[in-house]
């Protein structure tokens, strides 16, 4: 996985809202093949909304052929209930943009019959295609939806019993009353997340820092369900700083500097192509490049080069650098830990 770092919660949401108009842009959506989009609700993706929203409002993305399937619903909770998640979708996000009713899909938690309902949500992504990109948070007990320490790693859309973290955690959206938080949800699985094409998560601020460091640096277990992401062949985790505060040092470093990598060799590839082409075309070309220094959508798109997809194993970090044509130049001007001889030590510091 990645995990792309930035200052703030502020500079995340908008490295991530980047990212999702690039992916649905370069899929060029239509009728016929829409982008079947994952997506959460909670505090921290309010600002990648918001962003999406202005996006589309300057003409720079549409969602007329994007398909939507949101995460998770509170069960027995009235969809217009203002914490239903039915009206926080449709207050942050939908009512702003052109997606089409008829394609925006929501677990019905007041179903007659909650297992057909969860049922047929799995058979209608299938229908779908399967999600291409599914958007996530995660909550501090480290769940994913609301797949909470202890669900199956290979579970499926279904009826969750909120932990008692989650139940207090959410209760800032119920006037700080537990009794008013309804204790089951329905939820889209772990496996049904791992299905999905690309995962991008979203966590920011210091009380997700201990989750953000299980789920990076520990094993992958039940108990932290977004762990689950190590095992995804393309996920990418956006964190501001206080939440990477749980996390070694030389680790977030370490993260920082891939990136830093990557960006040196698109900046590279778009000066050798500014060098190649005319007068006319130089502006364009020095444009995209810079569009791509923001945002390097080009792991999610370059299926087969799966040594440059952000996978955390000694090969990959070798394939890294070596594919890369990093000159010993720029090897010698690496940080000591960075350079490939060093990189050993670090490795060894993350179990995979
Ligand atoms: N089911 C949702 C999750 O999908 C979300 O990731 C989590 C974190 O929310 P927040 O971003 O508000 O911390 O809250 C809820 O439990």
């Amino acid at each position: 996985m990645k995990l792309i770092i930035r200052d703030d919660a502020e500079s995340a949401s908008e490295y991530v809202a980047q990212y999702m108009i690039k992916r649905i842009n370069d899929f060029a959506p239509t009728p016929e093949r829409p982008f079947v989009l994952g997506l959460p609700t909670g505090s921290s993706p309010e600002k990648i909304y918001k962003y999406l929203v202005e996006a589309y409002k300057n003409d720079n993305i549409s969602f007329a052929n994007v398909v939507t399937f949101n995460m998770d619903e509170y069960v027995d909770l009235a969809e217009d209930h203002p914490e239903s998640y039915h009206s926080f979708m449709y207050k942050h996000f939908f009512a702003h943009v052109d997606v089409k009713p008829e394609n925006v899909h929501l677990l019905n938690g007041n179903a007659p019959d909650l297992l057909v309902e969860c049922a047929e949500y799995e058979r209608k992504i299938r229908e779908a295609g399967g999600i291409e990109l599914f958007l996530g948070g995660i909550g501090p007990d480290g769940h994913i939806a609301f797949n909470e320490p202890g669900s199956s790693l290979r579970s499926r859309t279904r009826v969750a019993i909120l932990a008692e973290d989650t139940i207090r955690a959410n209760s800032r959206f119920f006037d700080n009353d537990i009794s008013q938080v309804p204790k089951q949800a329905l939820s889209v699985g772990v496996g049904t997340v791992m299905d999905a094409r690309e995962v991008v998560l979203i966590v920011t601020g210091h009380n997700k820092a201990v989750a953000l460091q299980k789920v990076v640096e520990g094993s992958v277990s039940q108990m932290w369900t977004a762990s689950c992401l190590q095992m995804h062949e393309n996920a990418i985790i956006a964190c501001d700083d206080a939440a990477t505060d749980e996390m070694l040092v030389k680790n977030a470093r370490y993260f920082k500097s891939i990136e830093r990598v990557e960006v040196e060799q698109i900046e590279r590839k778009g000066r050798a192509t500014v060098a190649a082409t005319s007068e006319d075309s130089r502006s364009y070309q020095w444009r995209g490049a810079l569009k791509k220094l923001q945002v390097d959508t080009d792991g999610a798109n370059k299926k087969t080069h799966k040594a440059e997809n952000g996978e955390l194993t000694p090969d990959s970090m070798h394939g890294r650098l070596m594919d890369s044509a990093i000159g010993m130049d720029d090897i010698e001007k690496m940080e000591d830990g960075m350079k490939l001889t060093n990189m050993g030590s670090r490795v060894n510091t993350i179990e995979v």
